[in-house]
């Protein structure tokens, strides 16, 4: 029997579990975004099997539908759900960075006879929309469940079943427990990003130059400041509270780095960064494909053609980049070309590759 699957809200994150649901066997993955750029899009770059323009038609045919929509929308979507004629074993989820909200709404579904069951998969990128749908996306992620207390464990088990082509590490969490973690983890670190920004706005106007001498060091921890605002603006209004507080701590260690910076005591401030730098530096790898970048040093000298010559050599082989830029470009010296992969396999082929047909150095990091 065929298993219907129904994603609403086609982006970056919707598009990516419709790609990993299209593994799964005997599934038919339908598709259905607020957009019709998108949907168009998504059936020209074979997100989804089929697009609908008809939601509550194709909602009573599926047997799990996806909300890969912003929060807010999803909340929506969720109320007007309620009067729909769905399938008596339908089971709904989403993959909303906030739970609390939503699991009250879930809650109500349940009174209507509905399983629902909130999702989030803990990885994702600053990019969105539909082109940046990945199949891997959540690869080594976590993928959170929050499915209500007594949830019906044969439903729950049916979407970890389809979840698990995601190839992510599936979790069970409660829905304020999760709430205040990614308020820790990702949510606050994004409005920390965003001030940092605003931070720089405001120092240009005396200093015009900061922000071309903005290097990696900031590029690095404001890349989340990219992030598509609208789903920024539904995450923490959804989060408020946990914000707030998180705010509160985050003022309490402000002021404790002014101490130790009036203290001018060395030890002191040698050991902040040190006991920062050693829970850093321990923090778990690989969750998340986004960050799971397989990449390839290659030494090329600088001249016009040098790039396409590679990615050329990579395409006749078939091989697939992921990513590809240039650091330490200078001219007349070597500088150094970084080819990304989906998988190591990639990396390997394309060693060889380059290996057989230049004098190159390459090296992986
Ligand atoms: N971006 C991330 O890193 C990330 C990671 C994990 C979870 N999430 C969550 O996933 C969800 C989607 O985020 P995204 O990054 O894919 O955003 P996105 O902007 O890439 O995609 C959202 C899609 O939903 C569509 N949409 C908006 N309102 C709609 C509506 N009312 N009905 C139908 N479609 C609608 C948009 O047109 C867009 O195609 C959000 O709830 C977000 O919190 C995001
Ligand atoms: O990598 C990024 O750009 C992300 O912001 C991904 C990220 C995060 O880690 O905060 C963003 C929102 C989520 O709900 C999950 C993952």
């Amino acid at each position: 029997m065929t298993r219907n699957v129904f994603v609403i809200g086609l982006g970056l994150i919707g598009g990516s579990i419709a790609l990993s649901c299209q593994k799964a066997p005997n599934t038919k993955v339908f598709g259905f975004d607020l957009y019709e750029k998108t949907r168009q899009q998504a059936l020209d770059l074979n997100i989804v099997h089929e697009v609908v323009d008809d939601v509550i038609q194709a909602a009573s045919m599926a047997d799990v539908i996806i909300f890969g929509t912003p929060v807010n929308a999803t909340l929506d979507w969720l109320e007007k759900m309620k009067e729909w004629p769905l399938k008596q074993n339908v089971i709904v989820t989403d993959t909303g960075s906030t739970k609390g909200l939503i699991m009250e709404k879930g809650a109500q579904l349940r009174k209507k006879g509905i399983t629902f069951i909130g999702g989030h998969p803990m990885a994702g990128s600053h990019k969105s929309g539909v082109q940046a749908a990945k199949t891997y996306l959540f690869e080594n992620a976590y993928y959170i469940l929050t499915p209500l207390e007594n949830e019906n464990e044969q439903q729950v088990k049916e979407l970890e079943d389809l979840l698990k082509f995601t190839l992510a590490k599936i979790v069970r969490l409660d829905a304020h427990e999760h709430d205040h973690m990614t308020a820790v983890v990702s949510h606050f670190p994004h409005i920390v990003a965003a001030s940092l920004v605003h931070q720089l706005v405001s120092e240009q106007q005396n200093y015009p130059m900061t922000s071309m001498l903005a290097a990696g060091g900031f590029r690095d921890v404001t890349r989340i400041a990219s992030s598509n605002p609208l789903m920024w603006k539904d995450i923490v209004l959804q989060n408020r509270d946990e914000l707030l507080s998180q705010l509160n701590s985050w003022q309490d260690e402000m002021e404790r780095v002014k101490s130790i910076l009036l203290s001018r005591n060395e030890e002191t401030i040698e050991e902040y960064f040190a006991s920062a730098k050693d829970v850093r530096d321990r923090l778990p790898i690989n969750t998340g494909a986004f960050y799971t970048t397989y990449d390839l040093y290659v030494d090329i000298p600088d001249y016009p053609g040098v790039i396409s010559e590679l990615t050329g050599y990579l395409a006749e082989e078939q091989i697939s980049i992921t990513n590809i830029r240039v650091v330490e470009a200078r001219e007349d010296v070597f500088g150094i070309l970084v080819i990304s992969f989906q998988n190591a396999e990639d990396r390997d082929k394309a060693q060889k590759c380059i290996n057989s047909r230049t004098k190159y150095e390459m090296y992986i990091s």
